[in-house]
């Protein structure tokens, strides 16, 4: 069994009171086979922001192949998995997220999914298994953001897919290991311990698949967390800030965290789709139709700067959001 080094984090600092209901089992589920699918998407982006998908098109076995070689890197010694470099950003990291002193029960690997190169300067992967996954899980982005355009009735249809298909695209690709935590025993049923903070993630869109254990949770409307099933042949999509700004506001950004489990590990890879540093985000004009804008335009390189000096539960869209006074 894989440990996580000696924490210089106490358990306590992660710990959160258990105040999330059994699994829930109203979360969107959308058959990419169907020719209603955009309808339902649409919806489920207003709803919740987020949904699951089947009939995806990605091939089993390349789902298979990477979380093979994701598992066998983890249960490495620790002095060999930090030889992928530090996360700044990309490379090896060990509880800490993110600059701002964030912790979480996770080791992970962080990689710039954009440029060959940097697959391979810090990927521990054979390339050509990350490739075959990478490119799968973004075509069926690409697929989604399109049937989104045609679902929201907005043209051109590539509006969004243009912004993670561009050769420029700041994307990035994450595989979180979650050990189990064996102190998260009976005695303390009724806390729970953090594998990765409460966020909203910054991009446009972000494709989540895990193994068959659970912990992965949202924050619905009325502020109750809820735990998704997990599901290790279909794929997760969370809205990200930028596609909730496009929409001025019509598509939600999903808030998540995943909670640690006592007995089983938990693997998930998620490709975060973004746009080109020096895109311009801004509520499209077809959607404002009469309302007002709710955000300023920034550019992808400004909100991404700013994200990242914040904590991971901060509200990053607060700072560009317009207080707009009735006339
Ligand atoms: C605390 C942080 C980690 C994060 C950058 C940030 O300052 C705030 C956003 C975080 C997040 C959440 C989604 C993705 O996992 C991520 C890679 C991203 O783009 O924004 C992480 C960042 C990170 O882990 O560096
Ligand atoms: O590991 C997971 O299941 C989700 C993690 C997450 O939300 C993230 O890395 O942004
Ligand atoms: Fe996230």
């Amino acid at each position: 069994m894989v440990v996580l080094s000696k924490p210089a984090i106490e358990l306590e600092q992660l710990s959160i009171a258990n105040n999330c209901s059994t699994l829930f089992p109203g979360v969107p589920l959308v058959d990419l086979s169907i020719p209603d699918s955009k309808t339902q998407l649409v919806k489920a982006c207003e709803e919740f922001g987020f949904f699951k998908v089947i009939n995806h098109g990605v091939p089993f076995e390349y789902m298979r192949d990477l979380e093979s070689e994701a598992l066998k890197f983890f249960s490495l010694p620790l002095p060999d998995k930090q030889r992928a470099g530090p996360p700044n950003p990309f490379g090896y990291g060990n509880k800490k997220i993110g600059q701002s002193g964030d912790v979480g029960w996770l080791e992970y690997l962080l990689l710039n999914s954009n440029t060959e190169a940097d697959f391979n300067k810090f990927s521990p992967f054979s390339v050509c298994v990350l490739k075959n996954y990478v490119s799968a899980v973004k075509k069926m982005a690409f697929e989604i953001l399109e049937m989104l355009a045609d679902g929201l009735k907005i043209q051109p249809r590539n509006v969004f897919s243009k912004l993670v298909m561009d050769e420029q695209s700041d994307s990035v690709f994450r595989v979180n290991h979650y050990p189990p935590c064996p102190d998260l025993g009976e005695s303390n049923g009724s806390r729970n311990l953090i594998g990765f903070g409460e966020h909203t993630d910054p991009q446009v869109i972000s494709v989540l698949r895990s193994n068959n254990t659970s912990g992965f949770q949202i924050c619905l409307k009325d502020g109750n967390w809820i735990s998704i099933p997990p599901d290790h042949s279909s794929f997760f999509i969370n809205v990200g800030d930028s596609l909730q700004v496009m929409t001025n506001g019509r598509f939600k950004s999903v808030r998540h965290r995943v909670v640690a489990n006592s007995s089983k590990s938990r693997l998930s890879m998620i490709y975060f789709g973004g746009p080109p540093l020096s895109e311009k985000i801004a509520p499209l004009p077809s959607l404002i139709k009469g309302e007002d804008s709710l955000y300023k335009e920034f550019t992808w390189f400004e909100y991404k700067k700013s994200a990242y000096k914040s904590r991971l539960a901060d509200n990053r869209l607060g700072l560009f959001e317009k207080i707009n006074v009735a006339s």
